[in-house]
């Protein structure tokens, strides 16, 4: 059976002009789209409008759109890159499905249905020499608070060289100080259920528990939702722990001031996390989603890595999105009306800044909203970003669907300078062409008396070994085709001396060609799961990585 993973449609046209754009290590940011099942499937042509790196149909399994997007952060995590995984689309589009799971799915006894967060977590924790820490930060109209610290306000401030300049603070200043729910002796009405006065009940009624318990002598279990991390294994960050923890990532220019650090060290850990997060979120119903989150989730996991004497420290950050929302369709009213507003505003703060990297602009607005300053790490420096877009295949979301691609589209033309490791520095590319010739000539043959890894004869199964073989020769076969009919169709399409049916013929061709791909390459994946598969040195990759980029670099300056 064919897994689920659609191929890229025919590729844009470029501009001739257009530097070719050859090596992906230029591309630091990965689009993918994941759609979701709908009982009444529109006609739209998604490939009209976007050209991703991945499409995941109705019918993928959260194992897949693990193998098919994380897979490739996790390596760009091990290469040294501050990676971020963020879920962008409409209301009730399957962003949390993705990023968490299915409602009800964190539990030990369902890995099948878990979504990118506990699976990645869970698959660095079993790798040696790695711990893990993390913090999860909410921000809910415009303004920043800790998940695992009761939802308390943080500071977001911009780093200066020694201090955190305070850029908002919602403490003192913001919607929230005047809002303060009844509950709390503010301006709301009695029976506001908004999300200060649910939260300030809520402390009261835990308060109160814990101090009859006290009364009685014993202590209450801690509420579920706020705090279900053992005792000792949590600890509280100083202002700059945050700071440092997100270490190697490179710099923020911005951050959240003193949120709760927690450490993870088994798979319960990461359920309790992910479960915290998901409980501790502002959520409401409406028409488009029984659960609806109603702010941005950004989950921040610290990863340091000692091997050899050496640690490396580096930042996933992953991020589901609050969803864009049509306030005609969702049907909101009052609270949830302004939650929308607020939602989509910073949405649309966050296009601005798409906009701005894909136009090259020399001013980007990060500071236009809290969100888009806390995601500022994910579009500079050593960073890898993964988008997935989200989109509902219903008819009556087409419109929505449309928006939500043309998002994809922009990012797919955001070239960032993504900073390789031990890297060749810019100024050697104004040295002439030859040289850089030659120095490719010696990075490949340094590569080769590095440890490629490969199949390990000895360990295996001879026809295991002998299929895989067959299956990398086909694979490798498919990819040339590939890369054949892509030339022709673009030459075709570019010289408009192709017919539509011709067009139709060469975009159903690739199709299928990515479709056998696909499933190969997915019975590769399998296999290399497998004990005879030696994973390629460390070394090795960080050679291959540079090579590719300066294979990039001297096809650009050909170009
Ligand atoms: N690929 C999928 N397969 C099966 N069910 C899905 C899929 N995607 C989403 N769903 C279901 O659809 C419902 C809405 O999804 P979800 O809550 O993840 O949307 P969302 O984009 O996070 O919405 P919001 O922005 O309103 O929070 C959930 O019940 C979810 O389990």
């Amino acid at each position: 059976m064919l897994p689920d993973v659609t191929p890229p449609p025919l590729p844009a046209r470029r501009k001739s002009s257009a530097p070719s754009q050859s090596s992906s290590s230029y591309i630091n940011i990965t689009v993918g789209v994941r759609i979701r099942p709908s009982s009444n499937p529109s006609s739209l042509d998604l490939t009209s409008f976007i050209t991703p790196h991945h499409i995941l149909n109705p019918s993928a399994t959260q194992d897949l759109s693990y193998a098919t997007l994380a897979s490739p952060v996790l390596q760009k995590l091990e290469q040294g890159y501050s990676t971020s995984i963020v879920a962008y689309g409409q209301t009730g589009s399957g962003k949390t499905h993705t990023i968490f799971g299915p409602p009800g799915s964190l539990r030990s006894d369902s890995p099948s249905s878990w979504g990118l967060m506990p699976r990645i977590l869970s698959s660095l924790l079993s790798s040696p020499g790695t711990s893990l820490s993390a913090s999860a930060v909410e921000v809910y109209q415009d303004l920043a608070y800790d998940l695992l610290n009761s939802s308390s306000p943080l500071t977001v401030g911009s780093k200066g060289k020694n201090q955190l300049n305070v850029t908002r603070n919602v403490a003192v200043a913001g919607p929230l100080s005047g809002k303060q729910g009844a509950s709390n002796g503010g301006a709301h009405p009695a029976g506001c259920y908004c999300c200060y006065c649910e939260r300030a009940k809520m402390k009261k009624q835990e308060d109160f528990k814990r101090m009859m318990a006290e009364r009685r002598g014993e202590m209450p279990p801690m509420s579920k939702g706020v705090d279900p991390f053992k005792a000792g294994k949590t600890s509280r960050s100083s202002p700059n722990a945050a700071r440092r923890a997100s270490g190697g990532g490179g710099g923020a220019d911005y951050a959240t001031v003193g949120e709760r650090l927690v450490n993870l060290r088994s798979e319960e850990d990461v359920l309790d996390l992910c479960r915290t997060v998901e409980l501790s979120r502002n959520t409401a119903s409406h028409d488009l989603n029984d659960r609806s989150s109603r702010s941005h989730c950004l989950v921040s996991v610290h990863v340091t890595t000692s091997v050899g004497g050496r640690t490396r420290r580096n930042k996933c950050l992953l991020v589901d999105l609050a969803g864009s929302e049509r306030i005609a369709k969702s049907k909101v009213e009052g609270v949830r009306k302004s939650q929308a507003i607020e939602i989509n505003k910073s949405l649309t703060a966050l296009g601005r800044i798409i906009k701005s990297l894909s136009s090259r602009s020399k001013h980007v607005p990060y500071r236009d909203s809290t969100l888009t300053m806390l995601l500022k790490d994910s579009f500079s420096g050593k960073a890898s970003t993964t988008f997935i877009v989200c989109v509902s295949r219903g008819g009556e979301h087409d419109e929505e669907t449309k928006r939500s691609l043309e998002f994809g589209q922009r990012l797919g033309g955001v070239r960032t300078n993504a900073v390789m490791a031990a890297t060749v520095s810019d100024s050697s590319l104004s040295g002439d062409r030859d040289a850089l010739v030659r120095m490719l000539a010696g990075m490949k043959s340094e590569l080769s008396t590095l440890d490629a890894g490969g199949v390990d004869e000895e360990a295996t199964n001879p026809a295991a070994v002998r299929k895989f073989r067959k299956d990398c020769g086909r694979l490798s076969d498919m990819r040339g085709r590939i890369r054949h009919l892509e030339e022709v169709a673009y030459k075709a399409g570019e010289g408009r001396n192709a017919s539509s049916r011709e067009l139709k013929e060469l975009r159903d061709a690739y199709r299928r060609l990515n479709e056998d791909v696909e499933r190969v390459k997915y019975a590769v994946d399998r296999l290399t799961q497998r004990t005879f598969w030696r994973e390629p040195s460390a070394a090795w990759k960080r050679k291959n990585e540079e090579i590719k980029e300066l294979e990039g670099r001297l096809a650009m300056l050909r170009g």
